[in-house]
């Protein structure tokens, strides 16, 4: 049995009218700093994976939307040293307001077929190629 423990963390595939996936970069002096990732968080006890986003998505980005508004699209599921993490992906193409990096990370919006030019978190990898197929 392994002794790491659960991480659940919600992730989310903001898309643009053109098809563009909004990545957000790590801050420096965090687990992974430097990697670029889909925004979201971990599921704080009490909440759905969709509450989390909408709060994350708010604090991280300024962007408002609503749980009608994300579509799950795949998941992660990946060992890290310290823990396990299983991370479900939404897909969200309805919101409001202009994304911004709240907390100081760059984010950028990257076409599907860029998407290897960002380094990602080795649990994101196998994500590429489903986001790749469905835009
Ligand atoms: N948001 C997000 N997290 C990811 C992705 N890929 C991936 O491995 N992770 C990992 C990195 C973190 O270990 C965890 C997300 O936790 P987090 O962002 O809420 O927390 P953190 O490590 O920044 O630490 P904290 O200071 O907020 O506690 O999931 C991804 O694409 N998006």
């Amino acid at each position: 049995m392994s002794e790491k423990k659960l991480l659940l963390v919600a992730a989310c595939a903001l898309i643009d009218q053109d098809g563009r996936i909004l990545l957000a970069q790590r801050p420096e002096g965090k687990n992974l700093a430097g990697l670029w990732e889909f925004p979201g968080g971990k599921v704080e006890s009490g909440e759905t994976p969709e509450q989390c986003l909408i709060r994350e998505m708010e604090e991280e980005l300024g962007i408002t939307t609503k749980p009608d508004c994300l579509a799950p699209l795949t998941f992660a599921s990946h060992t890290y040293e310290t823990f396990h993490l299983l991370m479900p992906l939404f897909v969200c193409r309805r919101y409001q307001g202009i994304p911004s990096g709240r907390e100081g990370q760059a984010i950028k919006w990257v076409r599907a077929r860029d998407l290897r030019d960002y380094p990602m978190p080795p649990a994101d990898e196998p994500l590429i190629p489903i986001l790749q197929d469905l835009l």
